[in-house]
């Protein structure tokens, strides 16, 4: 991929650096009563990791507490080898791009990265702007105002704004965020060609298909606390392994009820008043399986609705096993 070879052939701004892990060690945060972040250890290394997790799971928390923005309230946050917090020299290795889209519509893209340039104080903010422009692909928009951006560029440029120094732990707060399938795969190739050139990046996601086409490392949060880490075929293995519920209601519940029964894929059935509560072990086989039925019976079909689907309720099955 051109970006590929964009990062590889840049020669290197300043001498290598040893350390690009991340690493919190017994890490919590509270906010007056609220526990936003409870007990997380944890450690991030080269690579792509996804932060999945539902809304209000602490995942900004997290990122804010890595970037050196937020005291733990109890642990350690290290950057490399030294802590996140109180320690201005972690942002010379690390960039945030945060989830409020905060840009000055009224520049163009290159001016916003070349601010970005000149706040850290590099000595040759043009050259480091080109780069990070060069390397989000945003060369032929860049003296565009922001404001004619699409959301997909927008970001884009946020993110050539947090790289601008070269970092080389970059953290991106729900990257995808009002993206369109398009904008996200460009998105997707570049944490990829990012993690590939050896840099420790960690984004955060509420969506596990989001996380598993990008990163190879999943760690899970819940509540505050973390669920699960790992490859995210475990992390998927552990989702899809749980009884998925339904409700269905139909012209003959009744009839529905028995001929479900017979149906491998079904491992319960609940008549009540108001229809059906089925339980499937293999969602697959079961939403493949009930339009057969349901037309070989002559039963009409009122309605299908999986009663576990939200996110929440993945989550907390994740959390309770
Ligand atoms: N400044 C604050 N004061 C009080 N409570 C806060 C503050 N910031 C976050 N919280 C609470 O801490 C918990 C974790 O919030 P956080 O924003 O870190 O979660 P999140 O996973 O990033 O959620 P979202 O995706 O909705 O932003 C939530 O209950 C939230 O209401």
């Amino acid at each position: 991929m051109s970006t590929a070879s964009t990062v590889s052939a840049t020669p290197p701004a300043a001498p290598p650096r040893a350390q690009a892990s991340v690493e919190l060690r017994g890490v919590s945060r509270w906010y007056g009563n609220v526990v936003a972040v409870n007990d997380v250890t944890m450690t991030l290394n080269a690579g792509v990791t996804g932060l999945l997790g539902p809304n209000g799971a602490g995942k900004t928390t997290l990122l804010h507490m890595m970037a050196g923005f937020l005291a733990p309230s109890r642990g350690e946050v290290l950057v490399g080898d030294a802590p996140a917090w109180r320690n201005p020299s972690v942002y010379r290795h690390l960039g945030l791009v945060s989830e409020r889209e905060a840009v000055h519509s009224f520049l163009t893209g290159w001016e916003f990265v070349l601010a970005s340039a000149k706040l850290h104080r590099l000595p040759q903010p043009e050259a480091a702007a080109r780069r990070a422009i060069g390397l989000v692909e945003m060369a032929d928009a860049q003296h565009r105002r922001i404001a004619t951006y699409s959301k997909g560029m927008r970001q884009r440029t946020r993110v050539a704004a947090a790289l601008v120094h070269d970092p080389q732990v970059l953290l991106l707060d729900e990257p995808f965020n009002g993206m369109d399938p398009r904008q996200r795969l460009h998105m997707m190739d570049l944490l990829h060609v990012m993690g590939a050139a050896g840099r420790t990046i960690l984004f955060s996601s509420h969506i596990l298909e989001e996380v598993e086409q990008v990163s190879g490392t999943v760690q899970v949060i819940v509540a505050g606390r973390l669920a699960a880490s790992g490859d995210y075929r475990h992390i998927r293995r552990l989702m899809t392994g749980r009884p998925h519920v339904f409700t269905v209601s139909s012209s003959d519940d009744r009839a529905l009820a028995v001929a479900l029964m017979g149906q491998p894929s079904v491992t319960g059935v609940e008549l009540d008043g108001g229809g059906l509560t089925v339980r499937a072990g293999d969602y697959g086989a079961f939403t493949r399986a009930l339009p057969m039925i349901v037309r070989r019976s002559g039963i009409r079909l009122h309605r299908l609705l999986p009663a576990d689907e939200s996110l929440e309720s993945v989550f907390s099955y994740l959390v309770e096993s």
